[in-house]
């Protein structure tokens, strides 16, 4: 308090509370049949981050995700989602997940809408009817990813690269306020990528919060506000996007060359040396 309200009598005015990180991590360590994958990761992550998670093959990058949103469990350390242990999040409808395999399709007969329509659930209550707001949701994220045509296909008849489409339309369409992307683009052909970093945009500029895994950002590159590259179990490099990671000459091209970073911590370009 200054002496002038102290003086006065007046009471302090308390300072709002800071909003918390999207992502925090402390000292987290994750350990998968014993070994060791992720060891001693700090990290924080603040709403309006556009942030890639880069690294090797096998680096981590995943799990690490995974941890973050409490699908796989610390061995050690802490992870909060908004504040909060992901074990006590309640607000999923705040968090649009695209996974890296496809886990849809499978032997289950759901067309594109209703995989994409799954991703309102976190919004819904129980045994409330789908609402004007949600078909329209569903129909805009069908738009986003240009699969409105293949609406009523099942999704099985769609190629892994159209399926993955539909992951990234089903987490649209929850209308949240983060994403968290593991490789959104793995597969996904040069077209469709532009048309991603396009929806990524619109949502970077509404100030969605965005974590993505990637070997290579190509057209999402310059909406990347930070990189995090992993490289056995720790952070190696936490800040600028490497000035490379997304100019590689086959977009479509699968994680082949992904160690834009050496393990010894600095920037370092495959491309140049090759
Ligand atoms: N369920 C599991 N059980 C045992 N080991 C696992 C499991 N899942 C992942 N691993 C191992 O943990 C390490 C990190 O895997 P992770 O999938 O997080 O890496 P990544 O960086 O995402 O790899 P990629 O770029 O290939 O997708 C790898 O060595 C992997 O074999």
């Amino acid at each position: 308090m200054t002496p002038s309200a102290q003086a006065a009598g007046v009471a302090p005015r308390e300072s709002p509370p800071a909003t918390p990180a999207a992502f925090a991590m402390s000292a987290g360590h994750v350990s998968l049949d014993g070994r060791p994958v992720l060891r001693g990761i700090d990290l924080r992550i603040h709403a309006g981050e556009v942030v890639a998670v880069l690294g090797a093959n096998g680096s981590g990058k995943s799990t690490l995700i995974r941890a973050l949103l409490g699908l796989t469990p610390l061995s050690g350390g802490t992870a909060e989602l908004h504040g909060v242990a992901p074990g006590r999040f309640r607000d999923w409808w705040r968090v649009g997940y695209v996974p890296q395999r496809l886990s849809i399709g499978g032997g289950v007969p759901a067309t594109v809408r209703e995989v994409v329509a799954s991703g309102r659930i976190a919004r819904q209550r129980r045994l409330r009817r789908t609402s004007a707001g949600d078909r329209a949701a569903v129909a805009h994220a069908l738009e986003a990813v240009g699969l409105t045509e293949r609406a009523g296909d099942p999704v099985g008849w769609l190629s892994g690269g159209q399926q993955q489409r539909v992951l990234i339309a089903r987490a649209l369409a929850g209308e949240p306020d983060t994403f968290v992307m593991d490789e959104p683009t793995a597969g996904v052909d040069a077209e469709s990528q532009l048309h991603l970093a396009g929806t990524l945009a619109s949502l970077v500029e509404r100030g969605r919060t965005v974590l993505l895994v990637a070997h290579e950002l190509g057209p999402m590159a310059p909406l990347i506000t930070r990189s995090v590259v992993l490289g056995g179990g720790r952070i190696l490099h936490d800040g600028a996007p490497p000035a490379d990671a997304g100019c590689h000459p086959h977009p479509g091209h699968e994680q082949a060359r992904p160690h834009v970073y050496d393990v010894s911590g600095g920037p370092m370009s495959t491309e140049a040396g090759q």
